[in-house]
């Protein structure tokens, strides 16, 4: 029985995260169950940033379009700034958090992403968890940056969802998605539902009929993608409920759980 769970922190729920979120990250290593390890975003922060400095964010199906100036931008928010603010919570809620991106202990190598419109974002080419699988053991929480670089040294700007899928499938973990929704919402009778559980085979109609739009595109097919390379199991929660993790840990049905139909079909 694998025990990491990889936690995934969205950008957009950053900033509304309190102090009893990243206790209960604490308290679940505490527990010794699962081995937490945290992924993190930053598109808001990076936005912020680049309005800053006046230089034009342009997305394209929720990828950030990265220029070289966009990149640099980048990295400094999300190895920098969001990374320790990161460490830093946990840290005082009583974790032992240590800082990390794709870059460090070889931890995952990038090539560019197929379309070339999107300048240096990058996909993500081999995972080596050694460096996660050490921390772990010594009582840390890895905490990640979703920046790396190809065998030429040339950094990439990743989607951190598809960072925290490529993660978990190494680990052969749960995933966790927290962002700023209680899930996959759709419209019924005039109001936003959440789904209690979606397949892939649904998410593919939902993003096709533009009811899953912007950031939810890439966290959707990570969560598909993950399943598919033997992830145990994968929800998006919402980060503003901080019990969402340690209802999570203790089978509570929270959020929108992703399922592959095939593998349901011969349950
Ligand atoms: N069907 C949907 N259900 C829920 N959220 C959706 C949906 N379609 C688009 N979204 C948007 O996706 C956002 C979450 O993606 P994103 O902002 O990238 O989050 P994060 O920073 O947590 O990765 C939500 O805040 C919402 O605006
Ligand atoms: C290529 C690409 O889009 N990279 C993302 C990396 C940060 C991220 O994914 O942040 P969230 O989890 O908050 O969305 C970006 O530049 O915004």
């Amino acid at each position: 029985m694998n025990r990491y769970l990889v936690i995934k922190c969205g950008g957009s729920v950053f900033d509304k995260l309190t102090p009893a979120f990243y206790k209960s990250i604490q308290a679940i290593q505490a527990e010794g169950e699962w081995l937490p390890v945290i992924v993190h975003g930053g598109g808001p922060a990076i936005t912020q940033m680049l309005d800053k400095l006046a230089i034009p964010t342009v997305f394209h199906h929720g990828l950030r379009v990265t220029t070289q100036e966009v990149l640099d931008v980048a990295e400094m928010v999300l190895s920098g700034t969001m990374n320790k603010q990161l460490v830093s919570n946990i840290c005082a809620s009583g974790g032992k958090a240590i800082g990390l991106s794709g870059i460090d202990g070889g931890l995952f190598t990038a090539k560019p992403m197929a379309l070339s419109k999107l300048g240096y974002v990058g996909e993500i080419t081999a995972v080596d968890p050694t460096v996660i699988t050490c921390l772990c053991e010594q009582g840390f929480i890895p905490v990640i940056s979703p920046i790396s670089m190809d065998d030429k040294g040339q950094h990439y700007n990743i989607n951190a969802d598809q960072v925290a899928a490529a993660i978990a499938a190494s680990l052969n973990g749960k995933l966790c998605f927290i962002s700023d929704v209680p899930g996959i919402l759709v419209e019924k009778d005039g109001e936003l539902t959440r789904l209690k559980q979606v397949s892939d085979l649904e998410i593919e109609q939902l993003i096709k009929m533009k009811k899953i739009s912007g950031g939810m595109i890439p966290k959707a097919k990570a969560a598909v993608d993950s399943l598919k390379q033997n992830v145990q199991e994968v929800v998006i929660v919402n980060g503003m409920m901080p019990e969402c993790l340690i209802d999570y840990t203790k089978g509570v049905e929270v959020g929108t759980k992703i399922f592959l139909e095939e593998e349901a079909l011969h349950a």
